[in-house]
């Protein structure tokens, strides 16, 4: 479903951040991606989503050598994933419902086949009264659940998160990587990076080590 080949990473000339990775991600597979601060998981995730291109080796998602896509691809190729970034990123003059519900939007649906799983997913991660909140009055637990609710919302074939349970308590992570796992279960490939041994003991699953640009694999 995505495969890294050899890649290497380096920003404005800078050392490499990553080296010569090599490794894939199966469809309907559980992983996480952990390493110390500074050792590239974001920069990881962002290669990932697509969002950035390697300096050197070769991305492939879902059967497509990522290099030799056009322009139009790449963004329908995205639309394939969902992403948890670790700001979040809402949009700030829409509601929660309505940046939840954006995914959806974007692929065409009218919110009149949408509108109740919406409410539903909003209430499962506790966001049920903060509905038609705008992202700016929520608190930073808040704002990383309505990101979650929206990666998830369109059950995407690969769901990158950074961090998710980075602001909220520990029993609402747990509930956080319950959803993950559901959606794991429907058949999504989830990866998330994350520093919590807590959360990962909570869910044994595949962890891609990051360390010194390397990464080292536990099945
Ligand atoms: N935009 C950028 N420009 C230059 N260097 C960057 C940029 N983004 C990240 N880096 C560098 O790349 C390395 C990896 O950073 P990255 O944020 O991917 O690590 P991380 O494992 O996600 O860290 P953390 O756990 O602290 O969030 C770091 O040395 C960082 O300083």
């Amino acid at each position: 479903m995505l495969t890294m080949e050899n890649v290497g990473l380096r920003y404005d000339g800078g050392p490499e951040v990553l080296s010569d990775l090599s490794f894939d991600i199966e469809p309907r597979s559980f992983q996480y991606l952990t390493g110390p601060s500074g050792a590239g998981k974001t920069s990881m995730l962002k290669l990932m989503s697509l969002a950035m291109r390697p300096t050197r080796g070769g991305v492939t998602a879902f059967g497509k050598n990522t290099a030799r896509a056009s322009a139009r691809e790449i963004p329908a190729l995205r639309q394939r994933i969902g992403v948890v970034f670790q700001d979040f990123r809402l949009l700030d003059h829409l509601t929660t419902f309505e940046n939840v519900a954006l995914p959806l939007r974007v692929q065409g649906k009218d919110e009149s086949t949408y509108g109740a799983d919406v409410r539903e997913l909003l209430g499962w991660v506790g966001l049920g009264e903060r509905m038609y909140a705008m992202p700016p009055v929520l608190s930073g637990g808040e704002k990383q659940r309505a990101a979650i609710a929206r990666a998830v919302i369109g059950q995407p074939d690969l769901l990158l998160a950074d961090e998710p349970t980075g602001n909220v308590d520990p029993q609402l992570g747990r509930r956080l990587l319950r959803l993950f796992v559901e959606l794991n279960k429907l058949g999504t490939s989830i990866v998330i990076a994350t520093h919590d041994v807590l959360l990962m003991q909570q869910h044994q699953a595949r962890r891609l080590v990051l360390h010194d640009g390397q990464v080292q694999i536990y099945d």
